[in-house]
C-alpha cells in the first residue's frame, strides 16, 4: 500500500472576504486545476510549521493567525492524500505566485466557477455553508 502524504492547506481568506487560489502547474499531481496554496508536511515538522513555510515559498505570504477548517482523507487511485486544511485569516504581505503559478484572489460566490481537485468538493461545501 503507498503512504498517505500529509498536506498543510490553506484557505485565506483578505479583509474583502475573497480567498487565494493558485494554479497546479500542468506536469504535477491534479495539474491545470485550481487549489488552496500549500504543500507537503516534512519529517519534524508541524502542520503549523509546514503551512508557514509553505505559504511563504509559493505566495509570498507571512502567516501571523490561522484556525483548523477540517481534515480530508481522499483516495486519488495514484496518490492518497490526507489534508489538513486551515483557514488564515491573518497575514502579511502582498500574494505572488513566487513559483511561476498563476494565482487570483476569488469572491467566495465565484469559487463554483474553478475546476478544483476531487478532494476539494467538501472544502468548497464547507467555505459556502
Ligand atoms: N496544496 C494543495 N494540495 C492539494 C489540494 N487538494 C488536493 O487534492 N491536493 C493534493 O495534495 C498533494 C500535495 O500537493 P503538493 O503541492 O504539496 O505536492 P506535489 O506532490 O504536488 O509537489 P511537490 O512534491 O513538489 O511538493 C497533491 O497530490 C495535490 O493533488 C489543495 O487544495 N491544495
Ligand atoms: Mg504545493
Amino acid at each position: 500500500m503507498s503512504k498517505v502524504v500529509h498536506v498543510a492547506v490553506g484557505v485565506i481568506q483578505d479583509p474583502h472576504n475573497r480567498i487565494l487560489l493558485a494554479k497546479r502547474p500542468q506536469e504535477l499531481h491534479q495539474g491545470g486545476k485550481w487549489e488552496f496554496p500549500g504543500g507537503k508536511v516534512e519529517k519534524l515538522e508541524s502542520t503549523a510549521e509546514a503551512l508557514i513555510r509553505e505559504l511563504k515559498e509559493e505566495v509570498d505570504l507571512d502567516v501571523l493567525d490561522t484556525e483548523p477548517l477540517m481534515e480530508i482523507h481522499h483516495d486519488y487511485g495514484d496518490k492518497k492524500v490526507f489534508l489538513d486544511i486551515h483557514w488564515v485569516t491573518n497575514f502579511k504581505g502582498d500574494a505572488k505566485g513566487l513559483e511561476g503559478q498563476e494565482i487570483c484572489w476569488v469572491a467566495k460566490e465565484q469559487l463554483t466557477q474553478y475546476e478544483f481537485p476531487e478532494a476539494n468538493k467538501a472544502i468548497l461545501e464547507k467555505i459556502l455553508s
